[in-house]
Order: C-alpha cells, then sequence, then structure tokens
C-alpha cells in the first residue's frame, strides 16, 4: 500500500527564528497520523529542526545533495553529511534547480544514484513548462525526465524513491492543474514506470502533484485516485494553510 504524503518543500524561506516558530505552530496542530508529513527547511536551518522533530511524526528532509561523497566542492553539502545529522530524504530534481542551476537529466541521474547508494529516500521532481504542454509534449518530456533521472535503477532501490510531478507553469503561479489534468498525468507517470519495472511495484510508488496546492483546491487533487499527497511550496510557509492541506486527505 503507497503511502500518502504531504511534503513542504520551504525553498529559501525562513530564518532560525522563524524555522522555530513555524515548527512550534506546526507541533501544535498536527493531527492526520494518516499521512506522512514532511518539511524541508534550508540547509542552515536542517539540524535545528531535525532536533525539535526528531520525537515527532513529522520528518525533515533536505532541498538538494551533491552528487560526490566529500570533496573540494564549495558550498556543497554531501549525502552522508545529511544522513550524519539524521536526515532520511532529499528533494532532487526541483525544476528551480534545474532551471536555475544548470542541473540537468544527466547530474540528476548522478545525485539520484548518490542518494540512493547512501541510504536516503528520494523525493524525485519533475514535470513539464507551458511550452511542452501547449505543443503536446508534456507526456513525452515527462516520460524522458522520469527514463533519465531514475530508469538506471534497479527495481530494489525503488522503495526509496517517491515522485513528485509538478507541471512548472503551476509553481508559485496560483495557476494550479486541474485535478483531471494532474490524474491524467499521474497515470501516465505510473504506466511508464510499470511499463519500464513492473504494475505492482508501480503501484507501490507514490506520486505527489506540486504546484499551487491551496487548502482550497487540495481537497479535489488528493481525491484523484493516482495522486498520493502533494509538494507544497507557497503554502506549506504558513501553518494554518500547510495543516489545513494535509487535513484535507
Ligand atoms: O516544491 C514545491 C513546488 O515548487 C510548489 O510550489 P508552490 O506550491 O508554491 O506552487
Amino acid at each position: 500500500m503507497r503511502e500518502k504524503i504531504v511534503a513542504g518543500n520551504w525553498k529559501m524561506n525562513n530564518d532560525l527564528a522563524e524555522t522555530q516558530a513555524l515548527i512550534s505552530d506546526l507541533r501544535k496542530v498536527l493531527t492526520n497520523t494518516d499521512v506522512k508529513v514532511k518539511i524541508a527547511p534550508t540547509y542552515v536551518n536542517l539540524y535545528p529542526a531535525y532536533e525539535t522533530l526528531k520525537d515527532t511524526a513529522v520528518e525533515v528532509v533536505a532541498q538538494n545533495m551533491h552528487q560526490a561523497k566529500s570533496g573540494a566542492y564549495t558550498g556543497e553539502v554531501s549525502a552522508d553529511m545529511l544522513k550524519s545529522i539524521g536526515i532520511q530524504t532529499v528533494i532532487l530534481g526541483h525544476s528551480e534547480r534545474r532551471a536555475y542551476f544548470g542541473e540537468d537529466d544527466a547530474l540528476l541521474a548522478q545525485k539520484v544514484s548518490a542518494a540512493v547508494d547512501a541510504g536516503l529516500n528520494v523525493i524525485f521532481c519533475f514535470g513539464e513548462e507551458l511550452e511542452d504542454r501547449k505543443s503536446d509534449k508534456h507526456f513525452d518530456l515527462v516520460a524522458s525526465q522520469l527514463k533519465s533521472g531514475l530508469f538506471h535503477l534497479p527495481a530494489s532501490a525503488w522503495k526509496q524513491i517517491v515522485l513528485a510531478y509538478e507541471p512548472v507553469w503551476a509553481i508559485g503561479t496560483g495557476e494550479t492543474a486541474s485535478p483531471e489534468q494532474a490524474q491524467e498525468m499521474h497515470e501516465f507517470i505510473r504506466k511508464t514506470v510499470a511499463g519500464q519495472y513492473d504494475a505492482s511495484l508501480a503501484d507501490g510508488v507514490s506520486i505527489l502533484y506540486g504546484g499551487s496546492v491551496k487548502p482550497a483546491n487540495a481537497t479535489e487533487i488528493f481525491s484523484k485516485p493516482d495522486v498520493d499527497g502533494g509538494l507544497i511550496g507557497g503554502a506549506s510557509l504558513n501553518a494554518e494553510d500547510f495543516v489545513a492541506i494535509v487535513n484535507a486527505f
């Protein structure tokens, strides 16, 4: 049975005091125990967040990592470093990493392998640009991102993988994919994974939707059979909104 997951990607928001305040607010009100809740603060606040939440059901996850084990990579953080402070999951392939930091499919395949080999779980993000959808290339693009980023993995590694479909045109824009568009793409993703591996593996993979999920639209999006949760940006910075989205299941 695949997991229901709501993950908050805080991106480059919240200093230490703001991180602690938001965590404190979340702890008071997070009561839905059917859903796995994860939050991804910035690197500098990962350890304090982890320490505060380690005895709770809320998992603290990283937003990125470098593919090398260690070395002369100024400003970077390795999988082993994340593990050494208790982190078990990393987000990889976010469209902002792809667009602003030049992370291409080949690099992401290396990062995925490094994370999996280190024993980390991966929330792997992918999704089409508006132009891809307008020119009816969105299915091909998504299939290609899955193939390049993940299909080199053996089937046994997929217990460490969560997928996050995030159409780029819906991120931070207030324009969300319709529940039908999300379901159509999630079903396609599951079929594509089944085609590469098998139906039972694909059926066990959680596929999250990300892109302008808010309390007002979460229930309808999460009601779709192949949508197993959400990767939430803006709305995860507000405790009330994030909790409402968690409770939307
Ligand atoms: O990682 C989260 C996504 O980029 C979604 O962000 P958003 O909810 O602000 O659109």
